[in-house]
């Protein structure tokens, strides 16, 4: 089967390193040419998986998404708020090609609502990866890969199965909107406070102080969403910091970059959902005030 993945970020290019280990096609669309320069001149990407092995895969990149198989599924690997700013690739591909979108948090439901695509699949990652620098990236942890129909029915696709022959959990959700919910409660949890406490994933529960926080925030949320409690105890969150006890957040790594977080989509659609069912979330917004602070003390 082939991939394209779009996004030659930290998910990006271990998704992608994995495909291509399993002998997939893959090739990844990148932003920039220093990275596709860099990629292409040390002989591929330098890929560490999650036990410490390096080797250097000749995975093919590009910039140009005209030599790109419109045939492959497309894995969209950008941040949130990177998507509204490829609208004229998703309007210049077919309306057959199928789509996959991995981002946490909510918002990018209505965006992936309005393509013209037919088949787009959700996807939710429970795993860590760090991006070292331009071509080498670390898997950190091993977690589930939760993928979800969203438009059409492309999973019951025997060839889209064949993306399940990695190895790497990879599980089926009947209902798109719980997977992304019970996804975005965990970023809540996990993301707000790593980044506001600047720890690896694993602090959180290493250190009591930490812990009580994640406990009482944890017991907050659910108490909006009473129906996520069987499908995600606490005791989940616990096993997804110790999972990825040595990764960087993914909003932290945005911190410590001084790029955009996705604050919005992962703490602002979760307060607003609580909101549309009649619970106001003291704490979390607590949060969401200092992480808002946060972000406006770096512009
Ligand atoms: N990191 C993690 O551990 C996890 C992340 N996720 C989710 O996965 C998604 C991706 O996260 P992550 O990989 O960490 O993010 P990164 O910031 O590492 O990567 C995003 C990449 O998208 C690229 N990009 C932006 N705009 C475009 C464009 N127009 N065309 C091509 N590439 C573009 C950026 O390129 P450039 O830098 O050159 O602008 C960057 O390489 C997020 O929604 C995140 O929430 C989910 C689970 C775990
Ligand atoms: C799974 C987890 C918590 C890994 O760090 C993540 O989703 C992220 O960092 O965005």
């Amino acid at each position: 089967m082939d991939f394209v993945i779009v996004g030659g970020g930290a998910i990006g290019l271990v998704l992608a390193s994995k495909l291509f280990e399993h002998g997939h096609n893959v090739e990844v669309l990148v932003h920039s040419k220093e990275q596709c320069k860099a990629i292409q001149s040390g002989g591929g990407l330098t890929f560490i998986n999650d036990v410490g092995e390096e080797k250097t895969l000749p995975i093919g990149v590009t910039t140009n998404p005209q030599n790109l198989n419109k045939k492959a599924i497309w894995i969209l690997a950008v941040k949130y708020h990177h998507l509204r700013d490829m609208q004229l690739l998703f309007d210049e591909l077919p309306e057959e090609t199928i789509l996959l979108f991995i981002q946490n948090g909510i918002k990018h439901i209505e965006f992936a609502r309005d393509l013209k695509q037919k088949n787009i699949l959700m996807g939710t990652i429970e795993f860590g990866a760090e991006k070292v620098n331009s071509n080498k990236v670390i898997h950190r942890g091993i977690g589930i890969f939760n993928i979800a129909n969203f438009k059409g029915e492309a999973w019951n696709n025997e060839e889209c199965q064949r993306l399940t022959a990695i190895d790497l959990p990879i599980s089926f959700s009947e209902n798109y909107l719980e997977m992304l919910l019970r996804k975005a409660i965990v970023n809540c949890l996990i993301n707000t406070l790593t980044t506001l406490l600047g720890v690896p994933n694993g602090d959180l529960i290493r250190l009591p102080s930490h812990h009580r926080i994640l406990k009482e925030l944890y017991f907050e949320i659910v108490s909006a969403f009473p129906e996520q409690k069987n499908m995600l105890p606490f005791s989940n969150i616990e096993q997804i910091c110790k999972n990825t006890s040595q990764n960087t957040s993914s909003m932290l790594a945005d911190y410590r970059h001084g790029r955009k977080m996705e604050i919005d989509t992962i703490v602002g659609g979760v307060m607003e959902l609580a909101k549309e069912r009649g619970h106001d979330l003291p704490m979390l917004k607590t949060l969401y005030l200092l992480l808002l602070a946060l972000e406006g003390m770096e512009e």
